[in-house]
């Protein structure tokens, strides 16, 4: 469904992103894991028209999206969350996950004044899609709450919530379950299955390896910019130079 080929980012010179080459199968789990620095984040702004590449193609359903602009790959059917929170705090929880739905409106601001039936009939076709998603993440009752008021493990579900509610043909994911508490994790995990089991198509970015092993199909290592493995959990957990990679880091920061 997504294939990087050759995929580099130089900033300055230096590369975040070395060639970078692999593939996410549709209806799989893809998880990208590697050491701080590793260029994780680099990759999915690199996919998502956040930032573009220096170098390679980013393949989308046989469509070339290299250097795309974010809203224009957002249409295309690819979502994401992010490491760090963004949500409107002062809008409502719901007003955010129809946020997710905003490519969805189909109105024009002459229609919108004119408040045509059908129009009002779509609004709330869209407000219980919304109502669902949170629903879904076990959200519903707080639908009406500012979203600057909830927990934090709360405002990762809404933007899971926000990220889906398109259901979107390919899901990437920045550090779902960064912050939270064992509880809160489980929580997520399970709502990561879920999602798996109902055929959406994830690229993880997670530092959370019991996650990752537990729930990836295919695991793909960076370190310094470069793919060093890609392959099964087993597969990846055995390889050496993986091993050797987390351990310098370990070192490193000893
Ligand atoms: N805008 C930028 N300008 C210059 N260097 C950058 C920029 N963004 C990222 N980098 C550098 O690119 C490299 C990869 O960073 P990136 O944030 O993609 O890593 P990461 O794997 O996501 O790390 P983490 O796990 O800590 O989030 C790092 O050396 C970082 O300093």
């Amino acid at each position: 469904m997504l294939r990087l080929d050759g995929v580099s980012r130089l900033f300055g010179g230096l590369p975040a992103l070395d060639r970078v080459c692999f593939d996410v199968a549709r209806g799989r789990v893809t998880a990208l894991i590697g050491p701080n620095g590793a260029g994780k984040s680099t990759l999915i702004n690199c996919i998502t028209g956040v930032d573009t590449p220096t170098g390679g193609t980013v393949t989308f359903q046989e469509r070339d999206i290299t250097g795309l602009a974010a809203h224009r790959v957002s249409r295309l059917g690819i979502a994401r969350t992010f490491q760090n929170l963004r949500l409107f705090p002062r809008l409502s929880v719901l007003d955010n996950v129809l946020c997710g739905l905003s490519g969805e409106g189909g109105r024009s601001m002459v229609m919108a004044m004119l408040r045509l039936p059908y129009l009002r009939h779509r609004e709330r076709l869209l407000k219980l899609r919304a109502l669902e998603a949170l629903d879904r993440f076990g959200l519903a009752d707080k639908a009406s709450w500012p979203a600057s008021i909830l927990a934090y493990g709360d405002k990762k579900r809404v933007e899971l919530a926000r990220a889906t509610v398109g259901r979107p043909d390919l899901l990437l994911l920045d550090e779902p379950v960064a912050g939270l508490n064992s509880d809160e994790t489980a929580a997520v995990g399970e709502q990561l299955r879920r999602l798996r089991a109902g055929g959406h198509t994830i690229l993880l970015v997670e530092h959370d390896m019991e996650l990752v092993m537990d729930i990836a199909d295919q695991v793909v290592v960076l370190d310094s910019g470069r793919c060093i493995a890609v392959g099964s959990p087993d597969e990846v957990r055995r390889n050496p130079v993986v091993l050797e990679a987390y351990l310098g880091q370990m070192e490193a920061t000893a």
